[in-house]
Parts: C-alpha cells; structure tokens; sequence
C-alpha cells in the first residue's frame, strides 16, 4: 500500500501534544489479580508495543485503556485528565481492534463500514474514506459481498478498515496481525505509520519480533503478576 492510497487519513490528528497515561495500575479479572504495579507514558506519535507470554495481561490492559473495564489500582489519563471523569470523549477519540471483530455478518462489506463509520458520526468525507480505507486493504473488489462469505483474514482487514473508515487520535490493536497475509501486513504498517505521522497514538499487542520502527515495549514478563 502506498502513503498516496491513504488519502482518507487526516494529515493532523487534533491534539498534536497528547500524552497518555497510566500510573500504578493493577488488574483484576473474575476476581483474581492477573498483574500490578504496571505504568506507561506514550505520546503523540509515538507507538507502544505489549509483550508477554499467554495470560499475562495484554488485553486486559487495552481494555482498561479503551475504559471498558476499570483498574483495581491506579489510574489512566489522557493529558492528565482521568479518563473516567469523561469517558465519552475517551470512547470517541479511540479505535478498540479486538479479537471479536464486531462484523455484522449479514451487511455487505461497504455496509459494514458506513454502518461504522456513521455510529462513529463519521461527517461528509465518510464515502471517501471507506473507499480509500477498502483500497488500503485491498477489499475493493469485495465491497459488495455480505460479510459473511469473508474468509478469516478478510475479515480481519475489514476490521482494520474501520481504522480509516473515521479518525481517532488512539488506536488500541489487539494482534493486529493475526490471520493476515504479508501484504495486508504491510497496509497495516503503511497505515501505523501515517496515523503515527499525524500525530496518532498507537498501543498494539504483538507476538512476533515485528515491531513497528521506534516503538517502544513494554514486556508483561517483567510486570509483576498478581498474587
Ligand atoms: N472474563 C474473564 N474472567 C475471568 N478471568 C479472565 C477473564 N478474561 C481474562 N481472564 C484471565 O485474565 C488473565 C489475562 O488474560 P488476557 O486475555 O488479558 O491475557 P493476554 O496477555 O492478552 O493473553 P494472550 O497472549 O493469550 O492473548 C488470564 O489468566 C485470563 O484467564
């Protein structure tokens, strides 16, 4: 995928100094504690890698991130604020690409992006940015299928879709890569790369040694689990 495909993602993303936090935070799921004492700071362009083994966390610190769920300890700010004191703004600045992909199955493929795209109040562009989101992905020619013939990668590119189909300052990416073939790979780096350039930040859970240039890690290996 070349920059040039990728028209529809804003050249700026609106807060060009934003910093997100997380302080102190511990986690709690079905009443056991999974880790604690974990903190992160990621900014502006900046993109933030999780790594561990199975179990230790990862997605459930996204979704502490995306405020689906609230930390047992410590806290999480965008530019100081908690973002529980406006958990509307934080919702509507972010994209949360989790292993549940959220694909109605029986909307076709461009039906799945408009209906998206207008739950995000996406405004007058919204056709031009699902075009351009399906031709960053290489779905154009499957636009008018219903989603539920997608094979599983395709269905993960339509969700990636949903990444350019509206803007959003945050981008929390659970595997982002799973199911992918090495091209639809490759859209996905263009696209962390441009929303990175406008000032977009990324927290995306990977296994494999295929890290985004200049992300920075942080390991649930070295986070100390619960007891
Ligand atoms: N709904 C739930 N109820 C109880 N425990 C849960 C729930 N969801 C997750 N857990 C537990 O929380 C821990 C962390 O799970 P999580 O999915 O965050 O790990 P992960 O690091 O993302 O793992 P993986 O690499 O396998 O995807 C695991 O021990 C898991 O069993």
């Amino acid at each position: 995928m070349t920059v040039s495909s990728l028209a529809a993602l804003p050249d700026q993303l609106p807060d060009a100094r934003a910093v997100f936090a997380g302080r102190g935070l511990a986690c709690e799921r079905g009443g056991r504690r999974v880790f604690q004492g974990l903190s992160f700071t990621v900014c502006a362009g900046e993109a933030l890698v999780l790594v561990g083994r199975n179990g230790s966390g990862k997605s459930s610190l996204l979704r502490l991130m995306a405020g689906l769920s609230r930390p047992a300890q410590g806290s999480l700010t965008w530019n100081a604020g908690d973002i529980a004191d406006d958990s509307e703004a934080h919702h509507g600045r972010l994209h949360l690409i989790g292993h549940q992909d959220a694909i109605k199955p029986a909307l076709t493929v461009n039906e799945n992006l408009g209906f998206w795209a207008r739950y995000r109040g996406a405004g007058p562009c919204a056709s031009a940015r699902i075009a351009d989101a399906l031709r960053a992905f290489a779905l154009e020619r499957l636009a008018e299928l219903p989603a539920r013939y997608l094979s599983q990668g395709q269905r993960r590119r339509l969700s990636l879709c949903r990444l350019l189909a509206s803007p959003a300052q945050l981008w929390l990416l659970d595997e982002p890569r799973a199911g992918l073939d090495r091209a639809a790979s490759t859209s996905l780096d263009a696209a962390l790369a441009h929303h990175r350039a406008a000032g977009g930040i990324a927290v995306v859970v990977l296994h494999a040694e295929d890290h985004p240039p200049e992300a920075r890690v942080l390991d649930f290996d070295a986070v100390k689990a619960g007891g």
